[in-house]
């Protein structure tokens, strides 16, 4: 484990956002984006229109395991303790042998092209400028190679959709390493993409237009299944993708295979059960997601945040525990972490802020994000997202739910 100091500009800047913001009340002059993160939907859909906007805020069957995000967070409250000196604060986490400037990471999201042509270079420069790290999925709109360039010297996570096809994971996992990327973020609750009447009722499914394939189609092992190249025939190349981008058939067993493949920290995302949690460990993973996908999978599942403290007790010694799904506002974060998260992932409100401003749109909500958690923590009477625990909150009332 790594404990070189948290960049010195790191804690500061969220407290020079805080001020920055504050101090337009002296002219008047309102921020071009709301600092409200969860108005950033509706932003963004008045700016691009239901189809794009619709897939990104889209989940499974009739939302309820979205809405189950939401009270599974909603449920607990904070309980501020006074008197407890909160000047000097370090927001600072250790994740996967890496120091990270604050606990947060942005999920990766495929298709981005849809929100704004910059897509994922943008993305992955706002988090590089940041200092906060961009996890870029396999489904991007822009090669990989391209992204790693548009990262600098910010953190290089990739996260593999583990195709049907060996010979196309091997060459991802390849190109991933050679192009600086450390550590591999493995999604397993996605071997089908779930029911999502939103999508279907508008027909808008970007990637059968072949948005978000770029990495397959820019892939050798990928070309060397197709009759004619890519340009000749879209539509096949599509087709292609879609029958072997995921696999239902994949086992515990076959982890193994990406041990062999990938020499840093692996992964596991779309963790739920505490048992599926065991097992990553078992099995020399070095973390997990908690994650239901934000609600785009299993329609009925558990609310993320109510699988989190079963999944830390399971395995919380053994690995680095993360979360996502629902985080939309600082106090959020801090209930992530304070029930056991090292580090939350940010999903939705990144992409709108893509959507609406490109580059500084993602830097704003990163920005805002841990602006409003910074004070969370000081107002709460903490100083380190590492010391958080669930004495810091209390159950909402059985009668209020
Ligand atoms: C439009 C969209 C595309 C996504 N694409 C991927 C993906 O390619 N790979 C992946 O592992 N997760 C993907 N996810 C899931 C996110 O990584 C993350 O788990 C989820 O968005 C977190 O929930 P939140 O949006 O409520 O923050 C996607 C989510 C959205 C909204
Ligand atoms: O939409 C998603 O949630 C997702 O994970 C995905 C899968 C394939 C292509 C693009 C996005």
């Amino acid at each position: 484990m790594s404990t070189e100091p948290a960049k010195d500009w790191a804690a500061k800047d969220w407290a020079a956002f805080q001020y920055e913001i504050y101090l337009n009340g002296m002219t008047g002059a309102v921020p071009r984006m709301p600092t409200d993160l969860t108005r950033l939907e509706e932003a963004a859909e008045r700016r691009l229109g239901p189809g794009p906007v619709g897939y990104v805020a889209g989940s499974a069957g009739n939302g309820r395991t979205e809405r189950a995000n939401r009270a599974a967070l909603d449920r607990w409250q904070i309980v501020p303790q006074m008197l407890r000196d909160v000047r000097r604060r370090d927001l600072s986490v250790e994740v996967l042998g890496t120091r990270l400037p604050a606990p947060l990471a942005l999920a990766p999201v495929g298709v981005l092209s849809i929100m704004h042509p910059d897509a994922e270079p943008a993305a992955a420069r706002a988090a590089a400028a940041q200092g906060v790290p961009f996890i870029l999925s396999s489904a991007s709109s822009t090669p990989m190679e391209q992204v790693a360039a548009a990262m600098g010297d910010g953190e290089r996570w990739f996260q593999l959709y583990w195709a049907k096809d060996r010979e196309v994971t091997r060459s991802f996992l390849q190109r991933a390493r050679t192009a600086g990327f450390t550590a591999l973020f493995v999604t397993l609750d996605t071997p089908l993409l779930a029911w999502r009447p939103r999508d279907l009722d508008q027909a808008y499914l970007p990637f059968l237009r072949g948005v978000g394939t770029a990495n397959y189609f820019s892939d050798p092992a990928f070309q060397a299944g197709l009759a004619k190249p890519v340009h000749e025939d879209l539509n096949a190349a599509v087709l292609h993708f879609v029958q072997m981008f995921a696999d239902p058939g994949k086992t515990w067993e076959d982890l193994a295979f990406l041990r062999e493949n990938w020499d840093g920290p692996i992964v596991l995302k779309g963790i739920l059960h505490p048992d599926d949690a065991r097992r990553a460990a078992d099995a020399g993973m070095d973390g997990v997601v908690v994650s239901n996908h934000g609600g785009r999978q299993v329609n009925g599942s558990i609310g993320a945040a109510d699988a989190l403290p079963g999944v830390v007790k399971a395995v919380g010694d053994r690995l680095d525990v993360l979360f996502d799904s629902g985080i939309r506002t600082g106090d959020d974060v801090f209930k992530a972490l304070a029930l056991g998260a090292r580090t939350v992932l940010l999903g939705r409100p990144y992409a709108y802020g893509l959507g609406l401003d490109g580059q500084a749109g993602v830097e704003h909500v990163i920005r805002s994000l841990l602006a409003e958690f910074d004070l969370t923590l000081a107002l709460s009477g903490h100083t380190s997202p590492g010391r958080l625990t669930p004495d810091a909150l209390a159950a909402l009332p059985q009668e209020l739910l």
